[in-house]
C-alpha cells in the first residue's frame, strides 16, 4: 500500500494558542511537519508567526477554509505537502479562530488527494477565557465532541479550581477525548500524534463524519457573524496608539494580531503583538536592517455590523516618518508588555 501522510486539524477559538502549540511541536524536532495556516483576515499573518518548519507553510487567507470560495486551495496544499520528496511525517492544518470542526473535517475527509489521510482533530482551549470565547459563538461542547485530544492552554492565567471544572466539563461532553495541559503550547509531540492517530476506529466507521453532518448547519451560521479589519501599510506605527488598541479594543474585537515596525533612535524595530480579550503580549522580532518600514495589523471579532467602529482605529496607526521618532515614554507604552 502506498504511504499516506496523516493530516491533523488544529482548532480553537480566536487567540486560544493554536500557533503557540504548533510552534512548540515544530521546535521539538520530533517529526517532520508540514503546515497549512488559514487566516480569517485578508492578509496572511499566521504563516509568518510559524517558526522552524521543514517546508514553507502554506497560507490560505481571506476567510474560513470551510467557507472559502475555492476549497481546492486546501487540496492543492495537501497535494504539495504530501509529495514523497518532502518525506513529511504529518501535516497540521491550523484553522482560523472561528472555524468549526465539522466543516474542516469534512474538507479533509472529502479531499481528493490520495496521498493524505485524516489524522484527527485537536482542539485548543484557552482555560482562562472560556466565557469570552462563548460570547463569540464558540461552543465548548460541540468543539470537544469532534476532538481526539483537547489541549488546555493559559492554565497559568486560570485558577486550579476553574481548570479542574473545565476538564470535567470537557470529559462530560466527550468521555473518549484526551485532555492535556499545554501551558505555552507545551505538549509532548508523541502524545499529540498518537492520540490523533487513534481517532479513526477500526472497521472504517467514522463517528466524526456523523458529528460533521449533524453540525454542518451550525458552522455556516457562525461565520456570518464575524468580521475582520486589516491594516497593511508601508509605514511604521505609533506605539502608543497600538498599545491603546491592544489593551482596550472595542467591545466587539476579540482578537488583535500585529507585526509592526516602530521607529526608534537606533532605527526601525519590529514587534509581534497579540491581544486576546485585553490580554496583551508583545515580542521583539528580527527584521532585515535595510528593509523599508512595513506593518500589518488584523482585528477580528463577532457581531460587528459595520466597519465604522474598528477600521478607523487601524487606519490611524501608521506614523508618518515626518512625525519623527516616538518618544521613549510612547515606545514604553508598547514595550512594557514584552
Ligand atoms: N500566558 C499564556 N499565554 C499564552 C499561552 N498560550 C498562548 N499564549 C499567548 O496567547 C496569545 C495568542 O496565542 P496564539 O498562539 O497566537 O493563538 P492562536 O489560537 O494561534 O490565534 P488565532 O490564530 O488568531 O486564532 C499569544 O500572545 C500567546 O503568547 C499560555 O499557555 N499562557
Amino acid at each position: 500500500m502506498s504511504r499516506t501522510v496523516p493530516v491533523l486539524i488544529l482548532t480553537g477559538y480566536l487567540g486560544a494558542g493554536k500557533t503557540t502549540v504548533l510552534n512548540h511541536l515544530l521546535g521539538t524536532g520530533h517529526a517532520r511537519i508540514g503546515v497549512v495556516v488559514n487566516d480569517f483576515g485578508e492578509v496572511g499573518v499566521d504563516a509568518g508567526l510559524v517558526a522552524g518548519q521543514v517546508a514553507e507553510p502554506v497560507s490560505i487567507a481571506g476567510g474560513c477554509l470551510c467557507c472559502i470560495d475555492d476549497p481546492r486551495q486546501l487540496d492543492d496544499a495537501l497535494r504539495a505537502l504530501s509529495r514523497p520528496a518532502l518525506a513529511l511525517d504529518a501535516v497540521v492544518v491550523e484553522g482560523s479562530g472561528i472555524a468549526e470542526p465539522p466543516g474542516l473535517i469534512q474538507l479533509v475527509l472529502g479531499s481528493g488527494v490520495a496521498t493524505v489521510r485524516f489524522g484527527g482533530l485537536v482542539e485548543v482551549v484557552d482555560a482562562a477565557q472560556v466565557p469570552h470565547a462563548e460570547s463569540g459563538g464558540w461552543d465548548l461542547e460541540q468543539h470537544v465532541k469532534a476532538a481526539a485530544m483537547v489541549l488546555l492552554t493559559k492554565t497559568d492565567l486560570a485558577s486550579p479550581g476553574d481548570v479542574a471544572q473545565l476538564r470535567e466539563r470537557i470529559l462530560r461532553a466527550n468521555p473518549h477525548t484526551t485532555v492535556l495541559d499545554a501551558p505555552h503550547g507545551a505538549v509532548d509531540p508523541r502524545l499529540f500524534f498518537d492520540a490523533a492517530e487513534h481517532t479513526v476506529p477500526e472497521g472504517g466507521q467514522l463517528p466524526l463524519w456523523e458529528v460533521g453532518e449533524s453540525l454542518g448547519q451550525r458552522h455556516h451560521e457562525h461565520h456570518v457573524h464575524h468580521r475582520a479589519a486589516t491594516l497593511e501599510a508601508d509605514a511604521a506605527v505609533d506605539p502608543a496608539a497600538l498599545a491603546d488598541l491592544l489593551e482596550d479594543p472595542p467591545r466587539q474585537v476579540h482578537r488583535v494580531k500585529a507585526v509592526v515596525d516602530v521607529r526608534t533612535p537606533r532605527g526601525l524595530q519590529r514587534f509581534v503583538a497579540h491581544s486576546v480579550a485585553g490580554y496583551v503580549t508583545v515580542e521583539r522580532a528580527p527584521r532585515a536592517p535595510d528593509a523599508p518600514a512595513h506593518s500589518v495589523v488584523v482585528a477580528i471579532g463577532p457581531a460587528w455590523d459595520d466597519d465604522a467602529a474598528v477600521q478607523p482605529l487601524l487606519d490611524a496607526l501608521p506614523r508618518a516618518a515626518g512625525d519623527g521618532v516616538p518618544t521613549a515614554p510612547e515606545r514604553r507604552r508598547l514595550t512594557r508588555f514584552a
